[in-house]
């Protein structure tokens, strides 16, 4: 986590700079379609070394979509404690629906 946090400040940060110093100022100026693109095509090269691929294509693809998953919600203004807080909401849900099946 602390690496996904540090990287979503480093992108904060690069999102200003010119783009002919930085592909995530490149990326962004580009707009957010084009940022959804490539979350979905790094999505596809993940899928691909899942079913296909070596570990070692997993991570290096896991990598990149993890990368441009966080440009994406910089763009859109949307906070990766933001995610984090509805992730650990469905971990209190799937615990309350554990405790309910216990119960029953
Ligand atoms: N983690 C990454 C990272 N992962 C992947 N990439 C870039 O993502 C691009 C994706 O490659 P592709 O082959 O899919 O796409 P492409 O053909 O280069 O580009 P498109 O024309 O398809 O858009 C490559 O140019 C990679 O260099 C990254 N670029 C930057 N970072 C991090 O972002 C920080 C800031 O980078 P800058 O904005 O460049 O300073 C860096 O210090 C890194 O920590």
């Amino acid at each position: 986590m602390d690496t996904l946090k540090r990287l979503e400040a480093t992108i904060a940060e690069r999102m200003s700079a010119s783009p002919d110093s930085s592909y995530v100022a490149k990326l962004n100026a580009k707009g957010v379609s084009k940022i959804a693109q490539k979350v979905g095509e790094e999505a596809t090269e993940t899928v691909i070394a899942a079913v296909s691929g070596s570990n070692e294509e997993l991570v290096s693809e896991s990598a990149d979509l993890l990368f441009h998953l966080l440009v994406l919600l910089k763009a859109k203004g949307v906070g990766l404690d933001e995610v984090c807080a509805e992730l650990d909401r469905r971990e209190g849900l799937s615990g309350l629906d554990e405790k309910a099946q216990r119960t029953q």
